[in-house]
């Protein structure tokens, strides 16, 4: 088996519905990011609906078929903000002969609903919608990170079910958190560009903040997830018994930083995306990355349950490393972010 082929081994990922999101909802969603590092939530009810949704795919077609004139414009930039063109990322340098089989544009944070960065034509007139889906995005982290702290049993005293969410609140601050469209061409597999053995989609990697949101499209799949027998495992778009949803479940999957923040309890699992056997269409697919404020201090989080797991160390010239220090150290040991710009995640 090559790098690039799949075998088939299906692994399950919990789908949990957050409607009354409570105690044992709290419980259930620890067991699966603690087993799996991966979880579906049904977005229905939380803000997302099929038009916001189709909307959002709708302007990312839209970016993405527009003159490169245009993207270059909004070119990525050294802040992890812009658009990086095909090939221009390469996720896991150690097996990939070419970057990968995508194009993206990553959105920072909006200020007073405003994009901090300079639009394509294609995006400037949505600036309003496109904060409106960010926002939505970032008020899901928050209740997933009222779960997590919930079902980690913080104690009030050391800020309980707010242990989390308060050190991602916007209002107190920047943080590296990005809104991230991407788009994988379809390439039919006797082209003389494809390469079975070194191409790829999105090399095989783990994402580096507190955890991710991932909205996928009905026949676009390609996202695979390291189990832990080392085999790949297809993540589907609509999980099984969510056939009848509007629209496919949100995944979500946890980042290195709370794996690390919780002494490896939550996962953060490997992925990557393969291109499908036989005919394939686009992939589009878009993703939240949510992140610490810059500079929250990455002490372990105080909970029993983590309590007698090794730890890294969390120092950084003798000082507890903030959020904003462990982004820059990941980008810059993954991917010599600052030497040459190769990398583009959130
Ligand atoms: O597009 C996808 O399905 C996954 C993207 C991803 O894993 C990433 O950008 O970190
Ligand atoms: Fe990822």
């Amino acid at each position: 088996m090559n790098s690039t082929q799949s075998n088939g081994t299906s692994l399950q990922i919990p789908v949990i519905d957050l409607s009354g999101a409570n105690a044992q909802i709290a419980d259930k969603l620890i067991d699966a990011v603690a087993q799996v590092g991966f979880v579906f939530v049904n977005g229905e009810g939380l803000g997302f609906t099929s038009q916001i949704l189709n909307e959002a795919f709708a302007l990312s077609k839209e970016f993405f078929t527009s003159p490169i004139e245009e993207k270059e414009k909004c070119a990525i930039q050294a802040n992890n903000i812009g658009w990086s063109s095909m090939h221009a990322e390469t996720l896991d340098p150690k097996k990939q002969k070419r970057g990968d089989f995508k194009e993206a544009i990553n959105f920072g944070e909006f200020v007073n609903g405003k994009a901090q960065q300079s639009l394509a034509p294609t995006l400037a007139p949505h600036e309003a919608n496109l904060h409106h889906f960010s926002v939505l995005c970032h008020e899901l982290c928050m209740k997933l990170l009222r779960l997590f702290a919930l079902g980690l049993r913080i104690d009030s005293s050391k800020g309980g079910e707010e242990y989390f969410s308060s050190r991602h609140d916007p209002l107190k601050g920047p943080s590296g958190s990005v809104l991230r469209l991407l788009h994988y061409p379809a390439v039919a597999k006797d082209e003389s560009v494809m390469d079975n053995v070194v191409d790829i989609r999105a090399g095989a990697h783990s994402d580096y903040g507190s955890l991710t949101l991932l909205f996928q499209r009905a026949s676009q799949p390609g996202l695979e997830i390291l189990t832990p027998s080392s085999t790949w495992s297809p993540v589907p778009v609509y999980p099984p018994g969510t056939e009848a949803n509007a629209f496919p479940p949100i995944l979500v999957n946890i980042g290195d930083l709370m794996h690390f923040w919780t002494n490896g309890l939550l996962k953060s699992t490997v992925h990557r995306v393969v291109f499908p056997e036989g005919e394939s269409e686009d992939r589009y697919s878009i993703a939240y990355f949510c992140h610490p404020l810059d500079k929250v201090e990455i002490e372990a989080v105080p909970s029993e349950m983590i309590k007698e797991r090794g730890r890294e160390s969390e120092q950084q010239n003798g000082k507890t490393i903030t959020a904003e220090e462990y982004l820059k150290k990941r980008l810059a040991e993954t991917y010599g972010w600052g030497k040459q710009q190769d990398a583009a995640q959130g």
